[in-house]
């Protein structure tokens, strides 16, 4: 199996997207049994980074809760809009965010660009939107099942990817995160194998070399997601060019969730 370059410096991100779940009172529910979960398993801060994407309607309540209570555990939202402000019913900006001081956003989320055409250059300001306003984006792409049986994910991936940084600087690209997330591994049970999850992220990472140098590339984390649990997560954190996952279904269940963070005590099966 392949491992880990020796001395790589990007620190495992576990991000659990809890999509549309949870109210705000829910919500100080899951965190504070999160946190601790993971202090009584003595999870060791540096081997992961852990962050919820709760509702933005959770977000003032979770702030509230890590700020006061000094909890070890970053959140951030689900989506942002690519305006600044103005008549857009329904949108939420990056300086709201801000203001609440998110460290992450996911955009381009596949649910995004299925249930609300949302396209490569939409991502794509938003993507830029995210980085103006200091938060780090987390560009989601991947490929559906039919791209999958034509043996196209990795030409298919990388187009998603040339199209969500199109424009940005190699200082920015730096400063984003990137979730491959096949999308008929999303809450199926079909989890991608470790290979094909390196396969694509080994691509990524590779066209970044190409675009902005090895320094970049290097930098930029690169999770995957689609179905991750706890009986998976270490084979596919075993690969050198995952560097975390990003985490639906099972970042509901804080045992299993906690489980994920602690990917590092875990046997690659
Ligand atoms: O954002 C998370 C992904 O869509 C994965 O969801 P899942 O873990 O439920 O398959």
């Amino acid at each position: 199996m392949a491992s880990k370059t020796p001395g790589q410096s990007r620190k495992p991100l576990m991000a659990g997207n809890w999509k549309m779940n949870l109210n705000h009172v829910e919500a100080v529910g899951l965190v504070q049994k999160l946190t601790w979960t993971l202090d009584d398993k003595r999870h060791d801060p540096e081997k992961s980074e852990v962050v919820v994407l709760p509702p933005f309607t959770d977000l003032r309540t979770v702030q509230t809760l890590v700020e006061g209570d000094r909890l070890t555990l970053g959140y951030g939202a689900q989506d942002v809009s690519a305006h600044d402000n103005g008549a857009y019913t329904g949108e939420i900006s990056v300086e709201m965010l801000a203001k609440l001081n998110c460290s992450y956003v996911a955009v381009g989320h596949s649910e995004r660009r299925q249930y609300h055409a949302e396209d490569d250059a939409l991502v794509n300001a938003k993507t830029a939107k995210a980085l103006s306003g200091g938060i780090t984006p987390i560009v989601c792409v991947g490929e559906g099942l039919d791209v999958r049986q034509a043996g196209q994910q990795v030409p298919y991936t990388l187009s998603q990817v040339d199209g969500a940084l199109a424009g940005l600087t190699a200082e920015q690209v730096a400063a984003l995160v990137i979730a491959y997330e096949p999308v008929w591994a999303i809450g199926t049970g079909e989890v991608a194998t470790p290979e094909d999850a390196q396969e694509v992220c080994s691509a990524i990472r590779s066209r970044l070399s190409e675009v902005h140098g090895a320094d970049v590339a290097d930098k930029v984390r690169i999770l995957y997601g689609g179905s991750v649990k706890s009986n998976n997560v270490a084979s596919i954190m075993a690969q050198p060019d995952v560097d975390g996952c990003l985490v639906g279904g099972a970042s509901l269940q804080v045992e299993e969730f906690a489980a994920i963070a602690r990917f590092y005590d875990l046997p690659a099966l």
